[in-house]
């Protein structure tokens, strides 16, 4: 991956109260996390600031999406000044979840990478497949697709990581094999390469995201063109510290973390590795 630093995000989802993102934090400060990584994590708007504040300088703050206005009657949205006014550097967009809970277009979510650019924010632009796509051989048609949307409106490269996040793969324990994941992150460095630049296509990290846990990680992170990962449900326990490290091995066990008391529906399909 040449000199691309590796990425860690977590994407927190709509998960959590300060009990349980005290204990977040807590195992995040505890642990010497790996130096040579970029760690950033995304709560739900309401405790950007909350987190900012207590995780100071240990990872950097995202917000998990934003509107493409700085101000104004836009009832329930939050604007890239105000994620930055709470401590945010970072925000999501286009999850698949904005996409397809939230039916937002590919031209919604470029409008939301040109204004949260241009507003200071480094960014996270997600993009990915549902399986039908796959299935129908239309991954590569898909992703560049979403990519074209990004890009057409992405003026400064240096502030943007790619996350590749195949829909089939977000929340089901499906992760895609290395080689799946490899091949779509190459096509990706290309497609940049021949529609942008040949130094983006080197230098942009694409990361991947879809059921990533301590006992996958090594392995995908193994990938020439896999800079890091997106992680959902498991960046809410310790086995976010051990998708950082990348380096705990042997056989995942399905238990809960013993201080983490975190309530979401498909936390069973997790697996966590039992921390030495
Ligand atoms: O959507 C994701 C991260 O943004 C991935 O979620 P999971 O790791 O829970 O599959």
């Amino acid at each position: 991956m040449g000199d691309r630093k590796f990425f860690v995000g977590g994407n927190w989802k709509m998960n959590g109260d300060k009990k349980s993102i005290d204990e977040i934090i807590k195992f995040l400060k505890e642990e010497p996390l790996d130096p040579a990584a970029e760690v950033v994590v995304a709560p739900p708007a309401p405790y950007i600031d909350y987190v900012s504040q207590k995780l100071s300088s240990k990872a950097a703050v995202a917000a998990q999406n934003c509107y493409k206005e700085a101000s104004g009657a836009f009832t329930g949205e939050v604007s890239p000044g105000m994620i930055k006014d709470c401590g945010g550097t970072w925000v999501i967009l286009g999850h698949s979840e904005r996409r397809h809970v939230f039916g937002e277009s590919n031209q919604l979510i470029g409008e939301k990478v040109k204004f949260a650019l241009n507003a200071g924010l480094n960014l996270i632009p997600c993009v990915g497949e549902k399986l039908e796509e796959r299935e129908a051989g239309n991954t590569e048609a898909v992703v560049f697709e979403q990519m074209k949307a990004i890009a057409d409106n992405t003026s400064d490269w240096k502030r943007v990581v790619i996350a590749y996040e195949p829909v089939w793969a977000i929340g089901t324990g499906r992760t895609a094999t290395p080689e799946q994941a490899q091949e779509v992150h190459k096509a990706i460095r290309n497609w940049l390469a021949k529609n942008v630049s040949e130094s983006v296509a080197k230098s942009t990290r694409i990361i991947y995201g879809g059921s990533v846990k301590g006992s996958n990680a090594k392995e995908l992170a193994g990938k020439a063109d896999v800079d890091g990962f997106l992680v959902g449900g498991a960046s809410l326990t310790r086995d976010f510290v051990a998708i950082i490290l990348k380096q705990l091995s042997g056989t995942p066990k399905t238990v809960v973390p013993p201080d983490v008391d975190i309530k979401i529906a498909d936390r069973d399909t997790w697996s966590y590795m039992e921390q030495s």
